[in-house]
């Protein structure tokens, strides 16, 4: 199958700093594909990238064979390609319905409505005319999917949706998250949790100081293998997707799991 967002040597720079470094990668259909690696490898600036928030310095993005790398965030948007930002970025001021029904303008027209987001985020309906910036972080995280789900995206890259929030949030957000795959929505996630990387995704993508150090089937890497590109240790023998040689234990894994503790607080 053809590639519906197509990625050719892209760089990104914050000033002088190369954050995205010769990225290659091809999103299909269907993907539930799991970008990980550790604190500025570069996963936030490249999904930036990709929505349009953040500009290419060099390379290509493809969408739909397309090239759309200099193309404006929200002609993409209309093109069906949202971004959930990390920190969400609600307007924290207005209601829950009116950050909702803010997004419609913005994009397709499609299976989500104002009617369906609340089908899969029924914990919004009693919060409707609440102010976003009183939610909780679990209900405001679901404000933010819903709102990027307003705009019928055919890609919704996802920037670590579970930080902050508790146990009990995250499962909400992805248990949302599988019906919204459901519906046929392919996803490109950062998120920091390898046990729910190897739980959902059916691709994993492992960025190192701005570059893939691998790309391969969720099912064909172990944690271990996962925690051996995150932190660029030496690779185990056979490592499918590897781009670099690299590998590290067990013990680094746990680390790897708890790699944002600075970033948690209540849902
Ligand atoms: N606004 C900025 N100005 C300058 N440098 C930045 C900025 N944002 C990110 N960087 C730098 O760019 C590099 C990539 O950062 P980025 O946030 O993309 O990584 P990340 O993998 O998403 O990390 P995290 O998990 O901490 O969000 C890092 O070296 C970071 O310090």
């Amino acid at each position: 199958m053809s590639a519906l967002l197509s990625i050719e040597g892209l760089n990104a720079h914050h000033g002088q700093l190369p954050a995205v470094r010769n990225v290659s990668l091809q999103v299909r259909q269907g993907d539930i594909l799991a970008l990980v690696g550790a604190n500025g490898a570069g996963k936030t600036t490249l999904l930036r990238t990709l929505a349009g928030a953040h500009r290419a310095s060099s390379g290509t993005v493809r969408w739909d064979g397309v090239d759309i790398t200099r193309m404006p965030a929200q002609e993409r948007v209309a093109e069906g390609l949202a971004l959930v930002p990390e920190g969400r970025r609600l307007f924290a001021g207005m209601t829950v319905r009116e950050n909702l029904l803010v997004a419609r303008a913005a994009g397709r027209r499609g299976q989500w409505s104002f009617d369906t987001v609340l089908d899969a985020f029924p914990q919004l309906a009693p919060k409707l005319n609440a102010k976003a910036g009183e939610l909780s972080g679990g209900q405001q995280q679901a404000v933010a999917i819903g709102r990027a789900l307003m705009t019928n995206p055919r890609v919704l890259l996802l920037d670590e949706v579970s930080l902050g929030l508790s146990p009990l949030a995250v499962q909400g957000v992805y248990d949302a998250l599988r019906g919204v795959v459901g519906q046929g929505t392919t996803l490109v996630l950062v998120e920091q949790d390898l046990q729910r990387v190897q739980a959902v995704a059916s691709r994993i993508v492992c960025m190192l100081e701005g570059s893939v150090v691998a790309d391969a089937p969720a099912d064909q890497l172990t944690r271990a293998q996962i925690t051996a590109f995150y932190f660029g240790a030496q690779r185990p023998e056979g490592a499918p997707g590897s781009h670099t040689a690299g590998c590290a234990d067990g013990e680094a894994a746990n680390h790897a799991s708890h790699a944002h503790p600075a970033h948690k607080e209540a849902a």
